[in-house]
């Protein structure tokens, strides 16, 4: 997509009387107002001390940008490639499960906002709404299917086969999740999204799962969904395998080491997010921006590389562009937004991160997503 660079967003924004937060630091605080401790803490926390939660922030201020002047940036194209398909964005929606205890309209409301906006929409296995009711509320725009991939691999084969009939056009594999990290916050709050059921839309839509069930009640579907997702044997022969298993693009969400980027590259695996969970998963883990480098130097242009973690501002998609991304992750921001008011909310972060991701564009020199690839970065 391209489009005119008129700074129309931020005049908007200056003489509109109706004040939305802006910052995610404004929008994290908001969202506290308007969901329950619980809730709030489930999604703002990470795991351990939170050393990595803060890392994954703190580490975009140690680089910085040598913009480039006197180019023409008067309309900047926007637009990606990935998998044969053009994205209007360099960023998708990144898989957030269990959204109903943000907002009741959870992944419907997310998914529709991100198809008025042209933003890919990544749905989550662990989701509120199932993969057929995401598809219908959002029409034919691109969506994404993130897997947590089953201790009874035909449920991830059935699940895989549902988003492929409903048109979603890539599956992201979510490697460093196959059992949950060390999380305080939630252990203080006695709180498991799963247990309360709201991440169970995917597994009772479900006729695999439905089979293996010797018992439908509430605690034993639950139970269930966990020991599904409990999957310490994770290994590369169950990515080999997803591979054999469906024609669309399989990327590894995940990936920190730059051998591991090999061996996904070596297994056929379409694309890799270098992603530390959102400091979810290993406290003490490396920030997702400061492990880009040494990833995309390994995989060169073989496959596209994303990245998730951090991404805050419009500036951070510059770096992580620069720095050898060919696209990112929005996460928690849109949450956030969510639960300040649902689609509209979703909707009003959407926009100012378009427009403050285009405005740092063109401000650093860029007038593409490929000229960003050549921005000079210096670490201080
Ligand atoms: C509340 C919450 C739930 C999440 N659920 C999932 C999930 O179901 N699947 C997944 O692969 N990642 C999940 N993630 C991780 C995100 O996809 C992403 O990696 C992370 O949010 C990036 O960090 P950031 O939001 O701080 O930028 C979740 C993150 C949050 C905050
Ligand atoms: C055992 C895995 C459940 C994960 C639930 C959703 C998620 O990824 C998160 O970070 O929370």
């Amino acid at each position: 997509m391209t489009t005119g660079q008129k700074n129309d967003s931020f005049i908007e924004n200056i003489v509109s009387s109706e004040v939305f937060p802006f910052s995610a630091e404004e929008l994290e605080a908001a969202a506290k107002e308007k969901i329950d401790t619980a809730a709030f803490g489930y999604t703002r926390s990470g795991a351990g001390g939170e050393e990595t939660l803060r890392k994954n922030i703190a580490s975009f201020d140690k680089y910085s940008i040598v913009p480039k002047y006197l180019n023409d940036v008067s309309v900047v194209d926007t637009s990606i490639e990935l998998f044969g398909r053009t994205y209007a964005h360099p960023f998708l929606l990144a898989p957030v499960g269990m959204l109903k205890i943000t907002h009741e309209d959870a992944e419907i409301a997310v998914s529709k906002a991100a198809a008025k906006y042209h933003v890919p929409y990544i749905q989550s296995t662990v989701s509120s709404y199932s993969i057929e009711e995401v598809a219908v509320a959002s029409g034919n725009s691109p969506k994404w299917f993130q897997l947590y991939w089953s201790n009874n691999e035909n449920i991830s084969y059935s699940m895989v086969k549902r988003a492929e009939e409903a048109g979603y056009e890539a599956i992201v594999l979510t490697i460093d999740t196959f059992m949950f990290g060390w999380r305080e916050e939630d252990m203080r709050n006695r709180f498991s999204p799963l247990r309360e059921g709201y991440g169970k839309a995917n597994y009772i839509t479900d006729n695999v799962f439905l089979s293996t069930l010797a018992h439908d009640d509430h605690d034993s579907v639950i139970q269930e969904i966990l020991q599904n997702i409990y999957h310490p044997t994770l290994n590369w022969k169950h990515v080999a395998e997803l591979k054999k298993r469906t024609s669309l693009p399989i990327l590894l969400k995940g990936v920190l080491h730059p051998s591991d980027a090999r061996l996904a590259i070596e297994s056929g695996v379409d694309g890799i997010i270098v992603s530390n969970h959102g400091g979810r998963q290993l406290d003490g883990v490396i920030s997702s921006i400061d492990a880009l480098p040494a990833v995309a130097k390994e995989v060169g242009r073989e496959i596209p590389v994303l990245l998730d973690s951090g991404i805050r501002r419009g500036a951070d998609v510059v770096k992580a562009l620069a720095l050898g991304a060919d696209a990112v992750l929005y996460g928690r921001p849109y949450v956030y937004g969510l639960a300040i008011a649902g689609q509209t909310g979703v909707e009003k972060v959407l926009e100012n991160f378009i427009q403050e991701t285009k405005v740092s564009l063109a401000l650093s020199g860029a007038a593409n997503v490929q000229a960003a690839r050549n921005i000079h970065i210096v670490k201080s």
